[in-house]
């Protein structure tokens, strides 16, 4: 079990729109909420500047015993709102927590900064289990009491390796975040998940995709490090951006320097990365995200 919890109000939902731009989209909406009782309590909207015409919205409202009516305000919606404007569209319950499956290897910082936050009830979610190629964590995990998967990778049998993975999470996780889980996951896998595998790369991406990233940083004579969260994709760290930052360095760091200083960023871009999508503030569109923040 995962003790403590998000106190989030049943009465509060939060609902995400895309769709080509045109007018009357946000009166057709409010409208709607209105006459069914709903409070608009947050709203943020974004007009593509990709000259595509797609229209982003996302607001939260408040509605008394939405609960009971979940099931018929999301017909109704989707018949009387949705249809007319083709919306690609989601309509979820503040209260309702994701399940997020962990995905690691050996390295424990950004691990232990979603187990914590999340026990303390600062993350949304609840999670069912940790999935690792490695046995190290496995402790650290089950201080936690959530379930530790160890799933060995052998080099020819990535894909024996990935079926046991998927079969564990079948039905289980809304989401899966690789915590550092240094095996590039075949499209199989990602097709799975689609826009639901969040990873944390440790540089700023673009620069220095792939592996050793603070090595080769070092050897480039960088003066920022950085860390990047993005969606995962077939393409090795080439995922829609959700959050980035960095952090300065100098001639006199060393590359394990770099390694400690860049952990720090690690936690904190792949928390905000991971608490967006929790909150439902992140709507992909090609391969950028509109990402609604506080
Ligand atoms: N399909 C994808 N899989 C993964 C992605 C991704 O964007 N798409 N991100 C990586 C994470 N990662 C960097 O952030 C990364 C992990 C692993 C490697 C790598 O070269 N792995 C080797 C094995 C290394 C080992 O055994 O220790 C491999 O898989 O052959 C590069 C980058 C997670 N997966």
């Amino acid at each position: 079990m995962n003790p403590g919890s998000v106190h989030a109000d049943e009465n509060v939902a939060r609902l995400l729109i895309t769709c080509a731009d045109q007018p009357g989209i946000i009166s057709a909406v409010s409208t709607f909420l209105y006459h069914h009782g709903a409070n608009i309590t947050d709203f943020d909207q974004h007009t593509s500047d990709l000259r595509d015409g797609r229209f982003f919205l996302r607001l939260e409202f408040q509605l008394p015993g939405l609960q009971q009516n979940l099931d018929s305000l999301r017909t109704t919606f989707s018949e009387r709102v949705a249809a007319q404007y083709r919306m690609e569209w989601s309509l979820t319950p503040s209260s309702e927590k994701k399940r997020m499956a962990l995905m690691v290897s050996r390295h424990d910082h950004v691990l232990m900064e979603l187990l914590w936050r999340t026990m303390r009830g600062d993350l949304p979610a609840v999670i069912p289990m940790v999935i690792s190629n490695h046995d190290d964590l496995r402790g650290e995990v089950e201080r936690f009491g959530i379930p530790y998967h160890h799933i060995p990778v052998q080099g020819d049998d990535k894909a024996a390796a990935e079926k046991k993975a998927l079969e564990l999470l079948d039905g289980q996780a809304d989401l899966v975040v690789l915590a550092r889980y240094m095996q590039i996951l075949s499209p199989d896998f990602v097709a799975a998940y689609p826009q639901r595998i969040i990873n944390i790369h440790h540089s700023f991406l673009p620069a220095f995709v792939g592996a050793n990233p603070y090595q080769r940083a070092w050897e480039r004579g960088v003066k920022l490090i950085g860390a990047t969260s993005h969606y995962v994709t077939e393409d090795l760290d080439q995922g829609p951006i959700i959050e980035q930052n960095v952090a300065r360095v100098s001639h006199r760091n060393s590359a394990e320097d770099l390694k400690r200083l860049g952990q720090d960023v690690e936690r904190e871009v792949l928390l905000r990365a991971v608490r967006c999508h929790l909150e439902d503030r992140v709507i992909v569109h090609g391969n950028k995200t509109i990402v609604f923040v506080k």
